[in-house]
């Protein structure tokens, strides 16, 4: 009898409008407005639309969440936010249908490293079945590391993702290597503890396909430099190019 494969899994693109938002906010304007960023990116191919609403507020607004998630089945919103019960709260009136926990610090330019959930297993339990019991996808935003994946399974989380700014901030070739295998490493150790695998952070056109090309990952969810890509393209055009080049990386496996 010969083995017959089984198919790679199609990878979808989240895409992440923070940055819209944080041009609107800049001057305190309507527009650009992050509705119509949404369905644009929806329009071009994206299969889901992230945005990370953070305790300071510097981008995503809470009538963002609630205009989005409003929306309903057409407006797959996966919400990004800090283990607090004022997210919690949030996230339960809003429901979107998935909801992502991250680390978060004041001062932090963007997310610096995953949520470690090692040191505080039963407040991401709790947090992860609260969010569970209102229908919402819960998932966890981690490094690709063992022991964090072991405990994000044990937590209950739905699906994980995998922080790749390791990856997409190295500066030479042995590192941004090493890193790439880690998140190998790492996504296939989440898949046999039956997890669902995305990945995502400082990702662009450049360095996506060879993330695209790890099997277990079925969801990439890209925001700055796509939306950078914009400005001189338009969105859809670089949801567009974006998607080619996460099919281009496929391919590689398929
Ligand atoms: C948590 C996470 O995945 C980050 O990529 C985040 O969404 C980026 O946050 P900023 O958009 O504020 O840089
Ligand atoms: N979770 C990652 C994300 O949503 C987008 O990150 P980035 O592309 O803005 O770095």
């Amino acid at each position: 009898m010969t083995d017959i494969a089984a198919p790679t899994p199609p990878i979808r693109l989240g895409v992440n409008v923070d940055h819209v938002a944080t041009l609107r906010q800049a001057r305190g304007t309507p527009y650009p407005d992050v509705g119509t960023a949404a369905r644009l990116a929806m329009g071009a191919g994206a299969a889901s639309i992230t945005i990370h609403l953070r305790e300071d507020r510097r981008h995503i607004q809470d009538h963002d969440v609630a205009s989005l998630c409003a929306i309903g089945d057409d407006m797959p919103v996966n919400l990004e936010m800090a283990l607090t019960e004022e997210m919690l709260d949030i996230a339960v009136r809003h429901a979107p249908r998935d909801c992502c926990l991250v680390p978060e610090s004041r001062e932090e330019l963007t997310t610096e490293g995953g949520l470690d959930i090692v040191g505080q297993g039963q407040r991401v339990a709790d947090g992860l079945a609260r969010l569970q019991a209102a229908g919402i996808q819960a998932a966890l935003f981690i490094d690709p590391d063992t022991d964090q994946i072991e405990a994000a399974a044990r937590a209950g989380a739905h699906h994980i993702e995998l922080h790749t700014g390791a990856y997409a901030d190295a500066v030479d070739t042995t590192t941004r290597q090493a890193e790439l295998a880690r998140i190998m490493a790492a996504a296939v150790q989440a898949e046999s503890l039956g997890l669902e695998v995305h990945a995502g952070h400082g990702l662009h056109v450049d360095n996506v396909a060879e993330i695209a090309a790890i099997a277990p990952i079925v969801e990439l969810n890209i925001g700055h430099a796509l939306i950078a890509r914009a400005v001189f393209v338009g969105l859809d055009a670089a949801v567009t190019e974006m998607s080619a080049a996460m099919a281009a990386g496929r391919r590689q496996i398929a």
